[in-house]
């Protein structure tokens, strides 16, 4: 039975394309199946968000939220089964994907907030007129989405873009297709507009599709660095179109003067290891002092490595780390970590994954100090770098020797050391003796470099939104008293 899987101007629709699944990774199950979209069905998705445009922006930006918030509602309705849905679909615990669901609850109202404060209207008095600011939305936008936060981060560029007034055709990962089918079914059921929201789901080809298509007028993307790049190329001489790129880190923690080993170590775990490390925002390469407190750190941190449980997403006790998004995944983690052993690096926590069938892998670190040749790339998964350091000018300027700029943290007792740091690092996120992991979405969130184009999501997503309109009004004309040179009336 084929599954109506694309959602086009309103109505559920088989795929015409390539059949593709979905594998559960932590027991190895195809839990779901479905057709992609063709360029046919993109088209006409594309065209029945240019149809709706101009009554979705028409509306009022109250009745835009209304829907918003009504969508936000059965959210919290459907939170056990969406969390279960997104547990089973990328193998993140159930305690995780619970909070992912709770981030898009939030993201209404956190989006509701920026949305007037960043692209609301400004009137000013001025004589004989008055001065406004308002701001217009761009129009038909795609939306991708990852596959590490299938919910939270497409929402985060759904949300800001309907509030606005543009209307979208979502393209989810090919790996988290169900999540973005019962997350639309939603959307659905919240009243939303044919043609305003559409999802095309599928494979690269879809998104090729999708990103080449003349009718979109901007494209808002989280996922991987290399793809982002791959876009950016695609959209180079077409500045009339909107580009919004969340790309991948490889983020530095450093750490110095510490005097509560654990809290430092519980600090580095919750940035490096959280969500198996399928997180863009994790810790990569972790610059500790070449110093006797140093190896106290890093002698604990292997301690609590070596016992952080990692299980199926619905065991009891609940896992830290379930498994990763796939078999494939976790054998490219186990590779990176023997290339660098392979490269000199020595093993402190050796990563293994015990069975080639499934996602799991337990967490590794490696001690890369001196080995020559590491190349400046984004290990998605827990793989853990250690650079042990003599000077702390040394430790930043290796972390920012990267062509990245996405998270960064220094875990010390003196603020002075991390003044000193927050002055000289490249990063978009810079933290505190607190992980670098967890951003908050009542803040901007992007990087600089290879992380990003300058257009920072999360609390700013409303930037890339809307456009301004700045304008002069007055209800009258009349000649002015005193004309221009050379002028006679
Ligand atoms: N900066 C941020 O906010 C975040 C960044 N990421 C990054 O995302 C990556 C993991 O997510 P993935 O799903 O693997 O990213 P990905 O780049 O493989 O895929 C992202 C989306 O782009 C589509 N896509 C892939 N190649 C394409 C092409 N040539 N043309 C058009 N569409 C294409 C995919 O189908 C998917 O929908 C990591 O590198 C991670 O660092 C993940 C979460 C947040
Ligand atoms: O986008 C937001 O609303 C806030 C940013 C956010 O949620 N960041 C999370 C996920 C980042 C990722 O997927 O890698 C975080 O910082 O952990």
């Amino acid at each position: 039975m084929t599954n109506s899987i694309q959602f086009i101007n309103g109505a559920w629709e088989a795929g015409e394309g390539q059949k593709f699944d979905s594998v559960d990774p932590a027991r190895n199950e195809v839990i779901w199946s479905g057709e992609s979209a063709s360029a046919n069905q993109v088209e006409k998705a594309v065209m029945a968000a240019r149809q709706a445009f101009p009554e979705w922006a028409e509306k009022s930006v109250d009745e835009r939220l209304a829907i918003c918030k009504k969508f936000s509602e059965l959210l919290e309705e459907n939170k056990e089964h969406l969390a279960r849905t997104m547990a089973k679909e990328t193998g993140k615990p159930v305690w995780e994907t619970r909070t992912e669901v709770g981030a898009m609850m939030g993201k209404v109202a956190i989006s509701e907030r920026a949305y007037n404060e960043r692209t609301g209207t400004v009137e000013n008095e001025m004589p004989g007129a008055k001065a406004f600011i308002r701001h217009k939305p761009h129009g038909v936008v795609a939306v991708y989405g990852p596959y590490n936060f299938p919910g939270h981060l497409p929402n985060g560029h759904i949300v800001p873009a309907l509030i606005a007034g543009n209307t979208i055709v979502f393209k989810p990962s090919e790996l988290t297709p169900m999540v973005a089918q019962e997350t639309v079914k939603l959307w659905e059921k919240a009243g939303i507009p044919a043609g305003v929201l559409n999802l095309v789901q599928g494979e690269v080809e879809t998104g090729k599709a999708l990103s080449a298509h003349p009718q979109i007028d901007g494209l808002y993307f989280t996922g991987s660095s290399n793809t982002g790049h791959l876009l950016h190329k695609q959209f180079g001489g077409r500045p009339d179109k909107i580009l919004a790129l969340e790309m991948g880190g490889n983020n530095p923690l450093l750490v110095t003067n510490v005097s509560d080993i654990d809290a430092a170590v519980h600090n580095i775990v919750q940035s490096a290891f959280i969500t198996s490390g399928q997180r863009c925002t994790c810790a990569r390469r972790l610059f500790i002092e070449d110093s006797e407190q140093g190896r106290a750190v890093l002698k604990r941190l292997v301690e609590v490595t070596e016992n952080i449980l990692v299980d199926d997403y619905e065991a009891e006790p609940q896992p830290f780390m379930g498994a990763m998004i796939s078999a494939k995944a976790a054998g490219e983690m186990v590779d990176a970590q023997n290339e660098l052993l392979h490269k000199g690096a020595k093993s402190l926590v050796r990563m293994k994954q015990e069975d080639p069938k499934k996602g799991f892998v337990t967490p590794g670190i490696v001690d890369v100090t001196g080995v020559e040749g590491l190349e400046d790339e984004e290990h998605f998964g827990p793989l853990l770098k250690v650079y042990r350091y003599k000077e702390l000018d040394d430790a930043i300027k290796e972390a920012n020797n990267t062509r990245y700029g996405l998270s960064a943290g220094v875990l010390c007792d003196d603020e002075q050391t991390y003044r000193y740091f927050f002055k000289h690092i490249r990063a978009g996120i810079v933290n505190w003796n607190k992980p670098i992991t967890g951003a908050s979405s009542a803040a901007p969130f992007g990087g600089i470099g290879a992380s990003g184009n300058h257009r920072a999501s999360a609390y700013y997503a409303a930037d890339y939104c809307a456009y301004p309109v700045a304008s002069v009004e007055a209800d009258t004309m009349t000649l002015p008293e005193s004309l221009a040179p050379g002028l006679k009336f």
